[in-house]
């Protein structure tokens, strides 16, 4: 079945607690933080990763939209975070290949993520030692953006080559995913379905994550 990742991004920060509570329904929490140079905005970093994890047992998948991730990939291991995702984009790829083994290292779970320009062969080098790969369906930065349907493709694409290198690795979709995209994407291969506003814009957020388990 699957999987459904409600983002913080589109939480209450005042009543944070509160709001992971109310979506525990789900089967991971995505942590979305954000620089302000990798992408044009700024949210959480690692002091408040620790604080989510002393509130809740749920399954933390950090998404890393920051410049040379390896700077902090043992901070946030440290922080609680169960999984962490590194952009193909944000730093060479040996750095990359360092931050993935600085994970094993310290047991978090390995992803990487592409923006929407990044072509599926990118994962190519990593995919047999990954436990996840995250497609942008926007462009990483901010809740509430319209889902690009030209992304499918490449959810086929990385689909494939989970299939053919690595048939347990997830494949998580982030951006734009609601009870009309999901369908679309998990009949592309996703198995892992981030969603902010789709939940947390909801009156009924149980219903609201149930909606998307398609
Ligand atoms: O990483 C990001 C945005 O960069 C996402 O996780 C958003 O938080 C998803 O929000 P919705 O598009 O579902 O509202």
């Amino acid at each position: 079945m699957v999987k459904i990742a409600p983002s913080i991004l589109s939480a209450d920060f005042v009543n944070l607690e509160r709001d992971i509570k109310k979506v525990s329904s789900a089967d991971y929490l995505h942590v979305d933080v954000m620089d302000g140079c990798f992408v044009p905005n700024l949210t959480i970093g690692i002091p408040v990763v620790k604080s989510i994890r002393q509130c809740t047992d749920m399954f933390l998948d950090v998404h890393l939209m920051i410049d040379k991730p390896v700077r902090y990939i043992e901070d946030f291991a440290k922080a609680g975070a169960d999984l962490l995702s590194v952009h193909l984009e944000a730093d060479h790829p040996t750095q990359i290949a360092q931050a993935l083994k600085v994970m094993g290292e310290c047991g978090v779970k390995k992803a990487v993520a592409l923006r929407p320009i990044t072509s599926a062969n990118a994962i190519l080098p990593y995919i047999e030692e990954l436990d996840m790969v995250l497609v942008m369906t926007v462009e990483p930065g901010f809740g509430g953006q319209s889902f690009m349907e030209s992304q499918l493709e490449t959810i086929r694409q990385v689909r494939a080559i989970i299939e053919k290198y690595h048939p347990t690795c997830e494949l998580e979709v982030d951006g734009g995913i609601a009870p009309k995209t999901a369908p679309l994407v998990v009949e592309a291969g996703a198995n892992v379905l981030v969603a902010g506003s789709a939940v947390y814009g909801k009156e009924d957020i149980p219903a609201a994550i149930a909606a998307l388990r398609v």
